[in-house]
């Protein structure tokens, strides 16, 4: 197959950061999907219907003329958040989810939740809603390995979240490990999940062999290959409980090049590339559009796009930088490597 004409995707988990930031990188995720999942973790955090309702416009200013993209706002969850704010922001039909940050997980988890059991209102109202619950599922505890991680947090914290909260719609974000595939797979179809382009074409291995590379360091950390090769067979697999969520975090060059550098990988500007890419690898590129275009829509309740979108096998380089806010500038995933698929603008 040379050419490959699907729905237009979505990304169920993007970081657009705000201000020169947010309108250097939005453009290259309007011009590849209808939607996105805009994730909270700005500074300070999006934790109010209003500050979601000034991002989303701030969102909206920047999109190139004549784009039709539409951002999906979601809250970010802390020990104090009330039932009544995600009620608000529920009925608002702006915001579309909550995220969790276990507190010190990950990139501006400062003011995430410290004890989920302090959460109980909320998820008690999203529960009854049906609002999902987006979640870093991470332990953050010093003394467990950090490729252990993901793996604890499902027996520590989303076992038990789930028993409290039975019917309580969950994302598990950028999932890593093959224990999280096994863990959604098993669970009911409340649960899904999102799985991001570098876990599915890339293993520890590629951070660390041969130097350590730093734009390849993001939470959760890439894992070792037997890993990756059960999320790609998740994604392929054709189960509706996976989708496409890129994790693209963008992160200035000189805070990802650095003694303590930032977990991130910018994907935007290749992401659906970057998943044609793996699913071909795996003999399933029959498989890409439900995953890219279906499944995620189908979960959050919202209708699938209407416009589709050509993608050639044709091989293209990802410039080594781009421009980022004022004079910094960005290094992309697979800076200064060709990239076998190219979308084609109609
Ligand atoms: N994935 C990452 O490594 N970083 C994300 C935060 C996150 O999604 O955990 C970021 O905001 O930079
Ligand atoms: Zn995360
Ligand atoms: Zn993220």
């Amino acid at each position: 197959m040379n050419e490959l004409r699907i729905t237009q995707p979505d990304d169920w988990h993007l970081h657009l950061r705000d201000e020169d930031a947010l309108k250097a990188v939005l453009p290259y995720t309007a011009r590849q999907c209808g939607r996105a999942i805009i994730m909270p973790n700005l500074t300070p955090p999006v934790t109010t219907l209003e500050a979601a309702s000034g991002y989303r416009e701030r969102i909206l200013a920047a999109l190139p003329e004549g784009s039709d993209f539409e951002p999906l706002m979601t809250l970010y969850l802390t020990d104090h958040t009330g039932a009544d704010e995600v009620e608000k922001a529920w009925q608002s039909g702006i915001v579309h989810a909550v995220k969790l940050y276990p507190a010190g997980a990950t990139t501006n988890s400062a003011s995430g939740v410290t004890n989920i059991r302090h959460c109980d209102a909320a998820l008690s109202a999203m529960e009854a809603l049906g609002m999902p619950l987006l979640v870093h599922g991470e332990v953050t505890a010093p003394g467990v390995d950090i490729f252990d991680r993901e793996a604890v947090f499902i027996e520590e914290v989303m076992e038990p979240l789930l028993e409290r909260h039975p019917n309580l719609r969950v994302v598990f974000e950028h999932i890593t490990t093959v224990d999280a595939v096994a863990f959604v797979e098993r669970a009911p179809a409340n649960i899904g999940a999102t799985i991001t382009a570098h876990h599915l074409l890339f293993n520890r291995n590629h951070m660390l062999v041969g130097g350590v590379r730093p734009h390849y360091f993001c939470l959760p950390i890439l894992k070792r290959e037997t890993h990756r090769a059960a999320l790609l067979k998740a994604a392929t697999s054709g189960s509706p409980k996976f989708f496409l969520g890129t994790d693209s975090a963008p992160h200035r060059r000189q805070d990802k090049e650095a003694a303590s550098g930032c977990a991130g990988a910018f994907t935007a500007p290749a992401a659906i590339e970057l998943y044609a890419t793996a699913f071909d690898q795996a003999g399933a590129l029959d498989k890409l559009e439900g995953f890219a275009s279906h499944f995620g829509a189908d979960f959050y309740g919202l209708p699938r796009n209407s416009r589709t979108l050509t993608l050639r096998r044709e091989s293209w380089r990802m410039p080594e930088t781009l421009a980022y806010a004022g004079d910094d500038c960005i290094v992309p995933l697979m800076a200064g490597e060709s990239i076998p698929w190219k979308l084609v603008q109609d």
